[in-house]
């Protein structure tokens, strides 16, 4: 195996010697691999890290996977960051189809996941299974992400028996946060640390492709991703993991007044796009746009 490419827009010409992948030739003759289940299987096999970002919208997907994002995440953080809430709990079914429907008419090369909402799927996996459908069928999703261990196993492996490939999510998850009533750190005693390695087992057993941890001791994200042979995706889980995962926002300095420790803001967009909304208000009160060259 050779490399796995990055850019959809440059000449890379990427030869997978391994496998059954699909393969895009496109008009500027750069060959594209659409991104699987299997390519990240490969990607941990030859410890390449796996790059995802949650997307929501069609104009932000469209420039990641052409900026070369390997997993597009339709999370539902999209509850906090798109709609204003506090928790995700409240965003339904019907908005997740929504946002996932406006990332894969973008996207070409990424594997576009979806979270399962909080009520579609906990509790009754005829119920999860129904939502699932809707997800691939109505939206278009490439896979599904649920919260949980033991307790959604069922729902877990009833999707996967549908031919629905599943994400799992374990440590901190977010539509548990009224159980918990915190986001802190999760797992570092000793008995929950091992009950997040037995349920990350029983995930893997059960088929998951991949399980997302989220906020648990590098140590503890180090040992899963060793125990594992399905890839791990870590979002403040440290750097053994096999890949790493943030909230859109949050990279792109667009959030407020979110600053975990496990967050890296590669721009500060907030103050930029601040900054130009001032600029054109004041242009426009001062009759400085449009200018004659601006106008019919
Ligand atoms: N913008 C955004 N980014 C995310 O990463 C994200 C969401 N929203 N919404 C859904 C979940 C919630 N997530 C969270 C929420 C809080 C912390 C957190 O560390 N909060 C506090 C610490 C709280 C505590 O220690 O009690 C912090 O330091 O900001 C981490 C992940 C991750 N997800
Ligand atoms: C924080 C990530 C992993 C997530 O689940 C989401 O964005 O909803």
């Amino acid at each position: 195996m050779t490399n796995i490419l990055r850019r959809g827009s440059c000449n890379i010409a990427v030869l997978y010697s391994e496998g059954t992948l699909t393969k895009i030739q496109m008009s500027t003759q750069t060959v594209f691999h659409k991104i699987t289940s299997k390519v990240l299987q490969d990607m941990k096999n030859s410890n390449e890290k796996i790059t995802m970002l949650t997307a929501y919208d069609f104009s932000m997907a469209r420039i990641f996977d052409e900026a070369g994002i390997d997993v597009l995440l339709v999370g539902d953080s999209a509850a906090n960051v798109m709609a204003g809430y506090e928790t995700t709990l409240p965003i339904t079914l019907d908005h997740m189809i929504y946002h996932t429907q406006s990332v894969v008419r973008a996207v070409k090369r990424a594997m576009i996941v979806t979270d399962l909402p909080f009520g579609s799927y906990q509790g009754d996996s005829k119920q999860a299974l129904a939502s699932g459908i809707r997800l691939m069928k109505e939206a278009g999703a490439h896979a599904l992400k649920l919260e949980g261990g033991e307790e959604i196993l069922e729902s877990v492996y009833r999707l996967i028996q549908a031919g629905i490939p599943v994400m799992g999510h374990l440590g901190l998850t977010p539509q548990s946060i009224f159980k918990f009533g915190s986001y802190t750190v999760r797992a570092k005693e000793e008995q929950e640390a091992s009950a997040l390695i037995s349920n990350a087992h029983a995930l893997q057993d059960a088929g998951c492709f991949s399980i997302v941890l989220e906020k648990i001791p590098a140590v503890l994200g180090k040992k899963v991703a060793e125990a594992l042979h399905i890839p791990i995706i870590g979002i403040g889980a440290g750097k053994h993991v096999d890949g790493q995962v943030l909230v859109m926002h949050d990279m792109l300095g667009i959030s407020k007044d979110f600053a975990p420790r496990f967050l890296r803001r590669y721009l500060d967009l907030y103050s930029q796009i601040a900054n130009a909304t001032t600029a054109y208000v004041s242009d426009v009160k001062a009759q400085k746009f449009p200018a004659e060259k601006e106008q019919y």
